[in-house]
């Protein structure tokens, strides 16, 4: 459970960060929303998340184009089962893939953006009930620590975000690394930068 919960969400927050990096203006729409929210000497604390929807979106997108655990966990079918008229035999194992389904045409509008517009005004979310997006699983085994996991990344995103500015010394690839979780090949090295209060 330890790792499970810490890996996850510090690889969220880098790919979260990293995204944002390589897109300009949507780092600048998150800041603007932030600092609407809390001026210029605030503290961030964990009832603002509710207050950012450009935030909520950033966290929603990143998980839909990085899912952590991009397979879920391995199942097994019990019985002989047909799904949607595919033939599961018994004793299959199972995988669903929500890194493809994140990226599928079919289901989202320029599917490889970097783009949290597409989750304003929607009710779309990551807990289960949309199939489209689920990256802590579904239905009864699905993630015990989803509202914990939520609230640390997007609290973690924000505080980032309001303490500092973010310069990037060397170029950003996006590579991926899969195993049971899904990282970035090469760690993010972005440099911090003390955000001027007046
Ligand atoms: C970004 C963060 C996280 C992601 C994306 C994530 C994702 C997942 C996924 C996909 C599963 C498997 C669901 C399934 O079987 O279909 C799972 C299971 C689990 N997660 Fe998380 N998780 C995260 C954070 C956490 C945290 C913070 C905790 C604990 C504090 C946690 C505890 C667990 C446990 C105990 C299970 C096994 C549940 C079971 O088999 O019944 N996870 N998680």
């Amino acid at each position: 459970m330890f790792v499970g919960g810490t890996d996850t969400n510090s690889s969220t927050l880098e790919w979260a960060m990293a995204e944002l990096l390589t897109n300009p203006t949507t780092m600048a729409k998150a800041q603007t929303e932030i600092k609407q929210m809390l001026g210029l000497n605030g503290f961030v604390q964990e009832p603002d998340i509710s207050e950012l929807p450009y935030i909520q979106a950033i966290v929603k997108e990143t998980f839909r184009l990085h899912p952590p655990v991009p397979f879920l966990l391995p199942r097994e079918a019990e019985t002989d089962v047909e799904i949607f008229g595919y033939f599961v035999p018994k004793d299959a194992q199972v995988l669903v893939n929500v890194w493809a389904i994140g990226r599928d045409p079919g289901v989202w509008e320029n599917p490889t953006r970097f783009e949290p517009e597409r989750f304003l005004g929607k009710e779309i979310d990551v807990k289960g009930k949309n199939y489209e997006l689920t990256p802590f699983g579904a239905g009864r085994r699905i993630c015990p620590g989803l509202p914990l996991a939520v609230k640390m990344v997007s609290l973690m995103l924000l505080s980032l975000l309001y303490s500092f500015d973010w310069k990037l010394p060397n170029a950003v690839d996006m590579d991926e690394t899969f195993g049971i979780t899904l990282h970035k090949a090469n760690p993010l090295h972005a440099v911090p930068v003390r955000r001027i209060r007046h």
